[in-house]
């Protein structure tokens, strides 16, 4: 694969460091191999499927996602417990038993060996509800609104040491490689601790690029992104925001962690997430992978508070309300708008 440079990446071959490794080599496995089976699913969803609002194409590709996810880390690291979103109660249901059997079909195109029962066992591997001082966060669909319209989904994977991300896996199937605009679609962004982001091509052959943020330091230049959907983020709040950093471009709108990988690579400046209804608390498995990816690109992630994420409160983000993604540089200017603008 050609790899197209652009001035937000420099190559580096010295990509060796040891510490967490295999971690690492694992979760970028897991992830792709993950893709190729959500890929294969949304290659064949139809118009049919959108107006009737049938969503088992994306319930397929969730579980399918997570059931091999799970077998790679189950053989990687049989000790370590995941805390996924999905898990296999439904699916058990003999009512179900049509949507497993394509569950299975879909898997055992990966994995050969899949049964009815081990797929169910790998799905309930991502069982786990309580912190842990060791722990990996999955989510297998990332961005299910987006799966289902053919735009932007990630599958995200995160591991966590003493409530720290430590390793990330992101895979974006239909995010181009690079922003250029003839980049081939197809990324995975990877992350370890101390050691850079980095974006892999989906498919295996090619070099992976580091990543930065960008160097936008006049809010008013800044490009902002956010949910697709206005019921995961308050786009109205986040326009008054936008008002008074004095931010014309108009926001930039996709589903997923993909967000979060925009703002890491310095193809946007910020990703706002605003809080909607005061019930709702974010989830470990839609931040974590997000939040190292863009740290070790060198941007800042925090809640709407200016608080860091807490990943030690069980699956919930129960200490924190919205999220900030910023270059850094931009960080202190947002927080100080969301705060005139009252949002609470
Ligand atoms: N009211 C709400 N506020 C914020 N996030 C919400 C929400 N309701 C659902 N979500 C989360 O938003 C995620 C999608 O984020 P985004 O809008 O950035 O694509 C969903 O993940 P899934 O798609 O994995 O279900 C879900 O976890
Ligand atoms: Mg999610």
């Amino acid at each position: 694969m050609r790899i197209l440079p652009h001035p937000g990446f420099f190559m580096d071959n010295a990509h060796s460091g040891k510490i967490m490794s295999r971690e690492r080599d694992v979760a970028l496995a897991a992830v792709r191999e993950a893709a190729a089976l959500c890929q294969n699913i949304q290659a064949a969803i139809g118009p049919d499927v959108l107006e009737k609002r049938d969503r088992s194409p994306v319930t397929v590709a969730d579980f399918g996602s997570q059931a091999l996810i799970c077998r790679r880390l189950a053989a990687a690291f049989p000790d370590d417990p995941i805390m996924a979103e999905e898990d296999s109660t439904a699916l058990r249901e003999p009512a179900q038993a049509p949507l497993l059997e394509r569950v299975v079909a879909e898997v055992q195109r990966l994995a050969p060996e899949a049964t009815a029962e081990t797929v169910c066992a790998w799905i309930d591997r991502g069982n786990l509800a309580t912190y842990r001082p060791r722990f990996w966060t999955l989510d297998p669909i990332d961005g299910t609104k987006g799966f289902l319209r053919g735009d932007q989904y990630a599958i995200a994977l995160a591991l966590l040491v003493e409530g720290r991300v430590r390793v990330a896996a992101l895979a974006c199937p239909n995010l181009p490689l690079t922003p250029a605009t003839e980049s081939p679609r197809g990324v995975v962004f990877v992350a370890v601790q101390g050691e850079g982001a980095w974006a892999y091509p989906l498919e295996e052959a090619g070099t992976p690029l580091r990543i930065q943020v960008s160097a936008t330091s006049d809010p008013a230049q800044a490009q902002f992104c956010e949910s697709f959907e206005s019921a995961h983020s308050a786009h109205d709040v986040a326009a008054e925001v936008a008002q008074r950093l004095g931010i014309t471009k108009p926001p930039r709108r996709l589903d997923s962690q993909a967000k979060y990988a925009l703002v890491a690579r310095g193809e946007a400046d910020l990703y706002l997430r605003m809080p909607t209804r005061p019930g709702y608390v974010e989830k470990v498995w839609d931040h974590a992978a997000g939040a190292l990816i863009v740290a070790e690109a060198g941007g800042r992630v925090t809640d709407i508070h200016g608080r860091p994420l807490r990943f030690d409160q069980g699956t919930a983000l129960a200490e924190n309300r919205g999220v900030v993604v910023s270059n850094g540089l931009l960080h202190a200017a947002v927080l100080e708008a969301i705060a005139g603008v009252g949002v609470t």
